[in-house]
């Protein structure tokens, strides 16, 4: 794989904070289309620092990113922040408009998407959140997990190369969690999902990254990964008890 037929292609990123501290150090790190990756690691790993350097929110370190072979730089942000779908963890700095409808349509009507267009790429992206039914109601009237959806749909309205998901399954009841693990699992996106979740990461994600301290210490089948405890206790990482990552992976449902 080049990084031009990548979807994600980051090569020797190496970044430190203006207060001098260093986050990463050299991250090598390729994701095919279709593709998804789990990213785990402990508090303070730089997870979130590499996420920030996939659309230009934060730059200026070493190294290179390649998103579907386009350079991650000044001349071509606005492009790259339409390939490149961040959900953050809290709905709610994605939703500040009026009605669902309003907010999934905020992004595509900035790019220019006007009338029969721009409805029918809104009622699409509501229809594969299955919130379809809400696009009159005003954002802050929806349960905790509906608006998590919706701001899954604000992104995938944009059609992104790659979808990068910070902590999905965190504040969702069991319910809220499959019905989303459905959802994310019948997109048909490149997906890099940061989680402390282990069993999410292996119920969605074929192949984990961890990164600690900075650097990239595995990247392999997750369940692979996940059965490693002396890897995962070097990186403080910990499945929940009585999760057996070797039985977990047999109930995993068939896409
Ligand atoms: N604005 C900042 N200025 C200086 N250091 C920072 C800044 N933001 C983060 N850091 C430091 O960079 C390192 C990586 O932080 P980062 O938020 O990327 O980790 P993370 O893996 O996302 O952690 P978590 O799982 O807790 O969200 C940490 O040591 C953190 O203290």
């Amino acid at each position: 794989m080049t990084p031009a037929t990548a979807s994600l292609h980051i090569s020797r990123l190496a970044f430190a904070y203006p207060d001098g501290h260093q986050a990463l150090f050299g991250v090598d790190l390729t994701v095919a289309r279709g593709e998804r990756v789990a990213l785990l690691g402990p508090n303070g790993a730089g997870k979130t620092t590499l996420v920030l350097h996939l659309n230009g929110i934060l730059g200026g370190g070493a190294g290179e990113v390649h998103i579907a072979g386009l350079p991650v730089g000044r001349p071509h942000l606005a492009e790259i922040r339409r390939r490149v779908g961040i959900v953050f963890q809290d709905p709610d700095d994605q939703l500040f408009m009026p009605t669902v409808r309003d907010d999934v349509a905020f992004g595509p009507a900035g790019a220019g998407l006007r009338g029969d267009a721009l409805d029918a790429r809104v009622t699409a992206a509501l229809d594969r959140v299955g919130m379809a039914g809400y696009a009159d109601r005003p954002p802050h009237h929806l349960s905790f997990g509906q608006r998590r959806r919706v701001a899954l749909a604000t992104v995938l309205v944009m059609e992104p190369e790659i979808l990068v998901l910070d902590e999905p399954s965190s504040n969702l009841d069991p319910a809220a969690r499959r019905e989303l693990a459905d959802i994310l699992r019948s997109l048909p996106v490149t997906v890099l999902m940061v989680t402390h979740d282990l069993p999410y990461a292996m119920e969605l994600c074929p192949r984990s990254v961890i990164l600690s301290g900075g650097v990239i210490v595995a990247d392999g089948p997750t369940r692979e990964l996940l059965t490693d405890a002396e890897l995962l206790h070097r990186h403080r990482l910990e499945l929940p008890y009585g999760f057996d990552p070797a039985a977990a992976v047999r109930t995993v449902r068939p896409r």
